[in-house]
């Protein structure tokens, strides 16, 4: 069954141990987390400071997607602060399999991130490398945004590549995701749906996790 990962950018940060308590009650796999440094992308979020403050918050795995030029510094802070998966984006990481493996050796997963603008082409050579592929279908920043389809033929070609290679990573697909959205991911062979604004943007989290997750 396809994973849902709620992203906590679109969440009511004034209560936030109460929201992301509230996607864990209606069925989120991942609580994805939306690190942003006002330099890579236009918007500043959240720190780990805040990673590890929500940590003791949920028992699901926090899934930190780092959008930030040069992350090597920061990566070991996040990971004390209690993240199980960081992802990297390619565009940002001028030496992407030195800094793959310094997420790993901090003990968490390691994730690659491309932007709707980037070929798959640029993170075949590390793809052996890497616990979760994850491709964007915004451009990253914001919340809220459209989907971009041209994005769904690279979800193909990460799957076939995973079968070529014999290896094992989760593919992940964040930004416009809802349930119309949802549905031509999961057929391109996304395993792992990132939603903020249409999980946060509803009442009931449950029924709009469900509406993501059911084809
Ligand atoms: O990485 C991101 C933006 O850069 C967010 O995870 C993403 O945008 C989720 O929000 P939405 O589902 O509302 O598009
Ligand atoms: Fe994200």
């Amino acid at each position: 069954m396809v994973k849902i990962a709620p992203s906590i950018l679109s969440a009511d940060f004034s209560i936030l141990k109460e929201e992301i308590q509230d996607v864990e009650k209606g069925g989120a796999d991942y609580i994805h987390v939306d690190a942003m440094d006002g330099h890579f992308v236009p918007n500043l979020t959240i720190g780990p400071l805040i990673v590890d403050a929500i940590r003791p918050t949920t028992k699901l795995p926090l899934d930190v997607h780092l959008m930030i030029q040069n992350p090597d510094p920061y990566i070991p802070d996040f990971a004390k602060a209690g993240a199980d998966i960081i992802s990297v984006h390619q565009e940002a990481c001028p030496h992407l399999h030195r800094t793959i493996h310094l997420i790993k050796d901090q003990g968490v997963k390691a994730g690659v991130v491309i932007n709707p603008g980037t070929s798959v082409d640029a993170i075949k050579p590390i793809l052996s490398d890497v616990d979760l592929v994850l491709l964007m279908t915004v451009n990253p920043g914001f919340g809220g945004q459209s989907f971009i389809s041209s994005v769904l033929p690279k979800m193909k070609e990460v799957a076939q590549l995973r079968e070529l290679l014999d290896v094992h990573y989760e593919i992940e697909v964040d930004g416009g995701v809802n349930a119309t959205t949802a549905k031509l991911c999961m057929e391109a062979g996304a395993d792992v749906l990132v939603a903020g604004s249409a999980i946060f943007g509803q009442t009931d989290r449950q029924q709009a996790i469900q509406s993501i997750r059911s084809k």
